[in-house]
């Protein structure tokens, strides 16, 4: 894929499906607060598209499905026509569309990895599940674990190697049993620790060194921010990233892989009372695409 013209915003404003509901309202909030203009202000050109409503599909899992084939499908059209998509989510298992979308576009060869950033594992299936919460789910997804029938039916989906392609960053607020499952998957972590301080731009930096993958999408699930920056949503948890470390985090990430797609998930505006994360948010995106411009992989207009 030769370096990206452009940018597509492509925002999905449902949890579980419903329009504007709990992390629904991120991506609101992230516009509201002025994402677009900030990201044009770097020179970039930005297109921007909305997933329209899955009223009519059947229940939360019906309509939850609807939303990633839709995001799959508006992923491969802007890697078709050279821009860069960024997914504002409100539920992290847009993921799954966002791989597959990558998947089905002839621009892009080989497989791609993924870097991850989350206080969670999302490592679910729902024989393990106890919470209820669907959208803890998306990891073991994307490596075809559980939910196959459904996620045959997402255009391009395609299982993802965990062990040999897949970074995970910040985790920490987990259950013994998720703790144990992840470790037994085996893919790599850096631990987030509400004890010690962790150095995780060092920590991500090598284990990307190690890993050294080709292409990746990044997601970042803003509860993966320490809860001291802002409550997210209502798993946010001590022991994660500052914002000058999310930055660092982002802004190297373009010197060990190409990214192919940006996503960010999971914030509930109704539980930050302060607004503190939306400012913080834009700023990690910017430091981002800086860094992708500086790379060469997003060219400016000017
Ligand atoms: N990235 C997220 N916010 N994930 C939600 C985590 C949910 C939690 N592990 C549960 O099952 O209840």
């Amino acid at each position: 894929m030769p370096a990206a013209k452009s940018i597509t915003v492509i925002s999905s404003p449902y949890h579980v499906g419903a329009y504007a509901q709990a992390v629904g309202n991120g991506p609101l909030a992230l516009l509201d607060g002025g994402l677009i203009d900030k990201i044009r202000g770097q020179g970039v050109q930005v297109y921007e598209t909305t997933l329209p409503r899955v009223d009519s599909f059947e229940g939360e899992i019906g309509k939850s499905f609807e939303l990633l084939r839709l995001t799959s499908k508006a992923v491969t059209e802007a890697i078709d026509r050279d821009s860069f998509p960024i997914v504002l989510a409100g539920n992290c298992s847009s993921a799954v569309g966002v791989s597959a979308g990558l998947s089905a576009s002839s621009k892009i060869e080989g497989d791609h990895g993924c870097v991850w950033f989350d206080a969670h594992d999302d490592f679910n299936t729902p024989d393990v599940l106890s919470s209820g919460y669907f959208d803890s789910m998306p990891v073991a997804m994307l490596a075809n674990l559980c939910w196959k029938t459904l996620l045959k039916s997402i255009p391009g989906f395609k299982p993802m190697d965990l062990t040999k392609n897949f970074v995970h960053c910040g985790m920490r607020d987990v259950t013994e049993l998720e703790r144990s499952r992840v470790i037994e998957a085996g893919f790599t972590v850096v631990w987030g620790d509400a004890e010690n301080k962790v150095d995780f731009q060092r920590e991500l930096r090598s284990a990307m060194i190690e890993k050294s993958l080709a292409s990746s999408m990044v997601h970042l699930d803003l509860d993966s921010l320490d809860i001291s920056v802002g409550q997210v949503n209502k798993f946010s948890a001590p022991g994660g990233l500052l914002e000058e470390e999310l930055v660092g985090c982002l802004t190297d990430i373009p010197e060990r892989t190409k990214p192919l797609s940006l996503t960010v998930a999971s914030y509930d505006p109704s539980f930050d009372v302060e607004g503190s994360i939306p400012p913080v948010a834009i700023r990690s995106v910017v430091s981002f695409i800086k860094a992708m411009i500086q790379a060469g992989y997003i060219t400016t207009s000017e």
